[in-house]
C-alpha cells in the first residue's frame, strides 16, 4: 500500500476498533469475536510502530501508555465537584421533601440511581476527544490521573459528536474483579484490599498505567459540569439519555420517581437486589430531575440541596462468639 491508501486504512481501523470496543465494553454485545478485534489491533499496531505519523491521539493503541509518571499534577475543576448530604431512614427522606416541595412547590419529579461505591472522577472532553481526567480531591482541584483513566475500556477516548464538556462519574472495580486481584495479591503475598473501592482507588493512584491497566476497572458516568443548558437539556434524565448517545456507560438501573413514596419503594426494591449487583453500591441517590429546579434550589457551601444519598445501615459484623476468648 502507498502512504495514502495506509492513512485510509490506518482510518478505517481507527473507526473499526472505535466501534467494535464500545459494543463490547459499552453496550456488551460484541461486534465481532475477540481474535477478530486482536487482529484489527495487531495491524494498526504494525502500521503505526512503522509510521508513527499517522498514529492518532485518540488511537485504541493510545489507550495503555507507555511511561511510569514521577507523580500526578494538578489539576482545577472548570465546576467544584462537591459532595452529597445523606439520608439515614424515612424521616430524613420526608424532610428532605418537605424542603423540596417548601422551595419549588409539587410539580416535579425525582431521579433515583444506585450510588455505586468507588472513586468520584472528572472526564473532561474538548471537540469530543478525551483530553482530561482527575479525582475530586479537595473538590476544586483533583489529580490528572489521564493516563490511568484511558486504560478504562468503557471510557471513549473519541465521541459520536464533537461535544466539549466536563463529566462526573464513578470509578469502580467490579466484585469478581475486587476477588481475582485479592487472590493473586494472597499468592503474591501481598496485603490484600480490604472493599473494591480501596482497590479502585488504589489501582488508579499507580504512576505505571499497566498496573491500572491491569485491574479491570469500569466507569458510570452520572452527570455533566454546569447545569446543561450548553446542551439544550431540560433535566438530569434527559442529560443520562444524552451521554449514553455520545457512547458512555450510564447506570441503567436509574428510575424517574414522582413521589417520596415512590424513592422508597425504589430503595426497598435495591435493598433487596443489592447483594446481585456486579459492583458494590453504598445507597441510592436521589435528585430533583429538572435543571430550572435544580437552580432555583441552589447549593450549601459543599453539597447541592436539590440531591440527597441515601445510605444503606452498616452491614453489621456479626462476631461470632466462638471467636472471642472468653476470659474468665
Ligand atoms: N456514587 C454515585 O453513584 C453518584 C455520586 C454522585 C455525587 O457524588 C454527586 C455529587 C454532587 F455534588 C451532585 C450530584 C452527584 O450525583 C451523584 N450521582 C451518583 N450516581
Amino acid at each position: 500500500m502507498d502512504k495514502v491508501q495506509l492513512e485510509e486504512r490506518v482510518k478505517e481501523l481507527n473507526q473499526l476498533l472505535h466501534d467494535t470496543g464500545y459494543a463490547y465494553y459499552v453496550l456488551d454485545q460484541p461486534l465481532v469475536p475477540d481474535a477478530v478485534y486482536d487482529q484489527y489491533l495487531q495491524e494498526l499496531i504494525a502500521i503505526e510502530s512503522e509510521f508513527p505519523d499517522l498514529i492518532y491521539p485518540d488511537s485504541p493503541t493510545q489507550r495503555v501508555g507507555g511511561t511510569i509518571l514521577q507523580g500526578f499534577n494538578k489539576v482545577a475543576h472548570t465546576y467544584p465537584m462537591l459532595s452529597l448530604s445523606n439520608a439515614f431512614g424515612r424521616e430524613d427522606l420526608d424532610d428532605f421533601d418537605r424542603r423540596i416541595r417548601a422551595s419549588i412547590g409539587d410539580d416535579f419529579s425525582y431521579v433515583c440511581e444506585l450510588k455505586i461505591d468507588g472513586l468520584a472522577i472528572s472526564l473532561t472532553y474538548e471537540n469530543g476527544v478525551f483530553v482530561r481526567g482527575a479525582t475530586r480531591g479537595d473538590g476544586r482541584v483533583g489529580e490528572d490521573i489521564t493516563e490511568n483513566l484511558k486504560t478504562i475500556r468503557s471510557i471513549p477516548l473519541r465521541l459520536k459528536k464533537p461535544v466539549t464538556m466536563e463529566l462526573r462519574g464513578e470509578a469502580y472495580m467490579p466484585k469478581k474483579s475486587f476477588m481475582a486481584l485479592n487472590e493473586s495479591r494472597v499468592e503474591q503475598e501481598e496485603e490484600k484490599f480490604a472493599n473494591p473501592r480501596n482497590a479502585a482507588a488504589g489501582s488508579l493512584r499507580q504512576l505505571d498505567p499497566k498496573i491500572a491497566a491491569s485491574r479491570n476497572l469500569a466507569i458510570f458516568v452520572y452527570g455533566i459540569g454546569g447545569d446543561g443548558e450548553a446542551y439544550q437539556l431540560d433535566s438530569h434524565a434527559e442529560a443520562l439519555d444524552y451521554l449514553d448517545e455520545l457512547g458512555f456507560q450510564t447506570n441503567k438501573e436509574r428510575k424517574t420517581c414522582h413521589s417520596i413514596d415512590e424513592v422508597q419503594a425504589y430503595i426497598e426494591k435495591w435493598t433487596t437486589k443489592r447483594p446481585d449487583l456486579p459492583y458494590e453500591i453504598d445507597g441510592i441517590v436521589i435528585k430533583v430531575n429538572r435543571y430550572v429546579h435544580q437552580q432555583e434550589l441552589g447549593f450549601t457551601a459543599k453539597s447541592p440541596r436539590w440531591a440527597t444519598a441515601y445510605k444503606f445501615p452498616a452491614e453489621e459484623v456479626v462476631t461470632t462468639l466462638l471467636d472471642i476468648e472468653l476470659t474468665v
